[in-house]
């Protein structure tokens, strides 16, 4: 693919290919204003496709223009198996109903989220693509997902360039002694065994919604779920490791389990796993696919949406207070929720200590939280004794607010808790404009 600079005007196109979503958006760079990382993009359409792991698909398009406030349509789609049918399925909607040209396209962004030992976006090119694609057993999830996208741009976008944004780029500040594990070092060396972590994309652009924060702790919470510890707008450390699987638990991921535990829990632990749903020509292991994809609370309650789990606790909660007497099994909706409360904690306190007390903002983002209130309300309610206070009705009211950034604290003698919209397609469309060497200037 080719490396020329675009002309100073052009549309990027951003994909973000999630664990089981795919979130693509379109802007516009705007040459005249590059000053600004906040106003040199403008956004024109985003479409997301989620349960991409757990069928029918969920399709949703929408263009800019018409947004305005209005929740996107969603409509199930059979087609749609993984993120390569999902993506030729938004490219033939664009085509049918979007007036957009495709051949205006000159940069395409792709999310990938294992980047190993590269830090920089770099170009897609035969030498990039095999090495994002030597690291996909390093996140089974992911990394193939973004390959078969870019696949797909290079046959049906040839004009564009595809650059790869890597998730582990953010945290290559991690200090030695946090990202090495205690195993012997020449042979983690060799085989590149330490803590990379992930989601750096949505960290670096929650650090860039608010300047003037830059020692925070945030949780992005999605399907995939991890905290970070951001010290003088530095990475210090992060909960997710090696993998995605480690640190708190996910849709359909155990997070930071004994290592001996799959041994005891399966003995075909070191097999090859024969389920080719978990991800595209990567050979993981029967202990990787049951701890990336079978278990987490999906395993717990049957159901991957976080969501559900919160209205199903409340009902059950609502009668058992009612005097009802509720089945024992009906509990597994509070035990989800609670695991996840309890591991958030656990971090949430070790980064306090961590971070020396010099934390500007608690930050909640991803799906679950900038829409769980219920998840909110009860991690800055144990975390009261570090002098953290929610405002119940800021917490309630986020979904009614505009912005990147609201604040759901009280503020009086408090520290600050913010929920910020965090938006990795955004992050690298920035990235991108204000790469002099993307453009001609
Ligand atoms: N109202 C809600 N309350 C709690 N969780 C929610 C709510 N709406 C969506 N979610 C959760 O958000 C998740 C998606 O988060 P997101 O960050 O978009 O995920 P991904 O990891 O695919 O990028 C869903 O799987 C669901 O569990
Ligand atoms: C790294 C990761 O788990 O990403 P996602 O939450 O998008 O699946
Ligand atoms: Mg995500």
């Amino acid at each position: 693919m080719s490396a020329d600079p675009a002309p100073k005007h052009g549309l990027i196109l951003a994909v973000n290919a999630g664990s089981s979503s795919l979130k693509i958006s379109l802007f516009k760079r705007d040459g005249a204003s590059p000053e600004s990382p906040h106003d040199i993009v403008d956004l024109l359409l985003t479409s997301t496709i989620t349960n991409i792991s757990q069928p029918p698909a969920s399709f949703s398009f929408q263009l800019a223009s018409h947004a305005e406030g209005r929740e996107a349509k969603k409509e199930p789609v059979k087609s749609i198996k993984d993120h390569a049918s999902a993506f030729q399925h938004f490219l033939d909607y664009l085509k049918r109903e979007a007036s957009i040209d495709r051949s205006e396209i000159v940069h395409i962004c792709h999310r990938v989220v294992h980047g190993g030992d590269y830090f920089e976006p770099v170009i897609i090119t035969d030498e990039s693509y095999h090495y994002i694609e030597r690291l996909s057993d390093l996140a089974p999830l992911h990394n193939g997902g973004a390959l078969s996208v870019m696949k797909a741009c290079i046959q049906e976008l040839p004009n564009a360039n595809s650059i790869a944004y890597f998730d582990t780029s953010f945290h290559r500040t991690m200090p030695q002694h946090i990202s090495m594990y205690p195993i012997r070092q020449d042979i983690a060396k060799k085989r590149g065994l330490k803590k990379y972590g992930f989601h750096g994309l949505s960290y670096a652009y929650i650090l860039r919604a608010d300047p003037s924060q830059t020692s925070l702790i945030v949780m992005h919470l999605g399907s995939g779920a991890s905290m970070c510890a951001i010290k003088h707008g530095k990475s210090l450390d992060t909960t997710m490791g090696l993998t995605p699987v480690s640190g708190l638990p996910g849709a359909t991921r155990s997070g930071a389990i004994d290592p001996s535990l799959i041994f005891h829990y399966t003995n075909r632990a070191g097999r090859i796993s024969h389920d080719r749903s978990v991800a595209v020509n990567v050979h993981v292991t029967e202990a990787e696919e049951i701890l990336n994809k079978r278990s987490g609370w999906a395993a717990l309650t049957g159901t991957t949406d976080f969501g559900t789990i919160v209205s199903e606790m409340k009902k059950v909660e609502a009668r058992r207070e009612s005097g009802e007497v509720v089945a024992e099994e009906e509990g597994k909706w509070k035990i989800a929720f609670d695991i996840m409360l309890d591991r958030i904690l656990g971090y949430l306190g070790a980064y306090y200590v961590k971070l020396g007390g010099e934390v500007d903002a608690l930050v909640f983002a991803g799906g679950i939280g900038e829409r769980s209130i219920e998840l909110r309300e009860a991690v800055v309610e144990n975390a009261k004794c570090l002098g953290f206070a929610l405002d119940p009705q800021a917490n309630a009211e986020v979904d009614g607010k505009d912005g990147a950034v609201v604040d759901i604290g009280k503020l009086k003698d408090m520290r600050r808790v913010v929920v910020c919209r965090t938006d990795e397609q955004l992050e690298m469309a920035k990235e991108c404009a204000m790469s002099p060497k993307f453009w001609q200037q």
